[in-house]
């Protein structure tokens, strides 16, 4: 059975820092992955000259950022594109209103000043609504409290639901009122034009990353833990006879696996989690979140606006395109399916999808636009070593249950990281990298410095 310090499960963005960080220091570290490459909800597709990542696209917010820190050292390109946290403002935006017709300047600020006056209201309304309640119960109480006349006030209550279905894909009646707490952004947003999974092979250059392997069950006790592992059939070989089985030995274990692979049992821990973390992990849920690409022959939208917002019940779901245009310069927009819409068109073909979201630029831009010809849709939903996007907050899950996901277990046997375990800014690539940083942070018994991270031009090998 082959020895090691520390085996990481998962070489998404958490457990790649943490692994870089104890192979840096000196420890023999693998890490196990199910999938066939590394970077989980990291990915970057390429073809036809344009790049496109299906998971994550932003920092969202440069300003003492260590993902914006980790991803210049390793000379990533990025580009401004300021719009990547749902704002009303700050960037030109092109606002069509209910009836189809674009807002004037002067109304789309004075709807922008009415979301910001919103915004200044929900801390009291949040505190107001009590412990057990909802985004949807927050923003009423705010919205009440702002004594607007119905239509003022049911435009930002719109714009509050669509925003809690674009960042954390999930309706606004079944997130926390606490869910968006960490809604702030630091300074400006970038995008990667030349793909975000740079930072994850940058973060892998030189360690021991096992592809293609599931761990099955993470079994410890005071001398030391054992991770079962099976060759991975993409999930699909639960039920049946495991294959490659094959048990490795370790002082202690980084689990980085998504919440909803916890949640469906994926990893057997035994002995069980304490109730706390149990607890903690059961307030957090997988979202309902999908990235709907369009590339068209030409441009036919409003020039010189980051994103094209639409109000009213026509927007209901398809409410928001970003420009992409300016990444590879080739017509293209971004729309989401967040929240109820992603849960409704997860079954539809692509062909239905973009017919849906294409009625939704007709009503505004004319029947004669074309047709895009080139698009991509993810099905992260359908993903079984994710389950979903990113991890939202149930209504009565406390902001701090991320956090303590992440304690030590059994003495410092086993961590858990990764984008669900960090309070300040879940979530995120911030998150995962944040996470694995204080797992071997705890491991190691000292801060651990970002210099740290992207240090080595070269990660030394193992000492097996
Ligand atoms: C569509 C989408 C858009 C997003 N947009 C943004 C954005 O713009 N900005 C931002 O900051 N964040 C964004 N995010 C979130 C961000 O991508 C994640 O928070 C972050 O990448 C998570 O990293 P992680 O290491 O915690 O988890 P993961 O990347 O999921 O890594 C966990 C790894 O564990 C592996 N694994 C699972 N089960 C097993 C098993 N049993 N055995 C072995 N390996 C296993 C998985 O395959 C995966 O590689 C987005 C995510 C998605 C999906």
């Amino acid at each position: 059975m082959e020895q090691f310090d520390t085996v990481v499960i998962g070489a998404g963005i958490a457990g790649l820092t943490a692994a870089r960080i104890l192979a840096g220091a000196g420890q023999r570290v693998v890490v196990i992955e199910a999938r066939d490459r590394i970077g989980g909800r990291v990915v970057s597709e390429r073809g036809d000259g344009v790049v496109t990542d299906r998971g994550a696209s932003w920092i969202h917010g440069i300003t003492d950022s260590a993902v914006h820190e980790i991803a210049t050292a390793f000379g990533m390109p990025m580009r401004e594109f300021t719009v990547g946290s749902f704002q009303a403002g700050g960037r030109p935006i092109a606002y069509y209103g209910p009836d189809g017709a674009r807002l004037s300047d002067a109304e789309a600020e004075s709807f922008i000043a009415d979301v910001a006056a919103c915004d200044q209201a929900l801390p009291a309304a949040i505190e107001a609504v009590g412990p057990v309640a909802s985004y949807a119960d927050a923003v009423a109480r705010a919205l009440a409290d702002l004594g607007w006349e119905a239509e003022r006030a049911e435009r930002v209550r719109e714009y509050m639901q669509h925003r809690s279905e674009e960042q954390y894909g999930a309706w606004i009646g079944d997130l926390d009122s606490h869910g968006l707490d960490d809604d702030a952004v630091d300074g400006d947003e970038v995008v990667f034009p030349e793909g975000y999974d740079a930072l994850a092979s940058g973060l892998a250059a030189g360690l021991d990353v096992r592809l293609g392997r599931e761990a099955r069950t993470v079994r410890w006790a005071e001398d030391g833990v054992h991770v079962e592992t099976v060759t991975a059939e993409g999930g699909r070989g639960r039920h049946r006879e495991p294959k490659g089985a094959e048990t490795l030995a370790a002082e202690r274990v980084v689990v980085t696996v998504p919440i909803g692979v916890l949640r469906a049992g994926g990893i057997r821990f035994e002995p069980e989690l304490p109730d706390e973390v149990s607890h903690a992990i059961a307030g957090l849920q997988m979202n309902a979140f999908e990235k709907v690409f369009l590339r068209f022959p030409e441009r036919f939208w409003d020039a010189g606006v980051y994103a094209i917002r639409r109000q009213g019940a026509a927007g209901d779901w398809w409410h928001s395109w970003y420009d992409l245009t300016p990444l590879h310069d080739q017509p293209t927009l971004l729309t989401f399916a967040a929240g109820p819409a992603a849960r409704e068109t997860r079954d539809w073909s692509d062909e239905r999808i973009i017919d849906s979201v294409m009625a939704g630029l007709r009503a505004l831009y004319g029947a004669e636009i074309p047709d895009p010809i080139g698009h991509t849709i993810t099905r992260w939903q359908d993903d079984a070593y994710s389950h979903g996007s990113y991890a939202y907050m149930t209504v009565g899950s406390r902001t701090e249950d991320h956090d303590l996901i992440a304690t030590p277990i059994g003495g410092g046997r086993v961590h858990i990281a990764g984008e669900a375990t960090w309070t300040e800014d879940p979530a995120t690539v911030t998150a995962a990298v944040e996470s694995g940083r204080r797992a071997a942070g705890r491991i190691l018994g000292r801060e651990v410095p970002v210099a740290e991270i992207i240090r080595a031009e070269e990660t030394p090998p193992n000492p097996r």
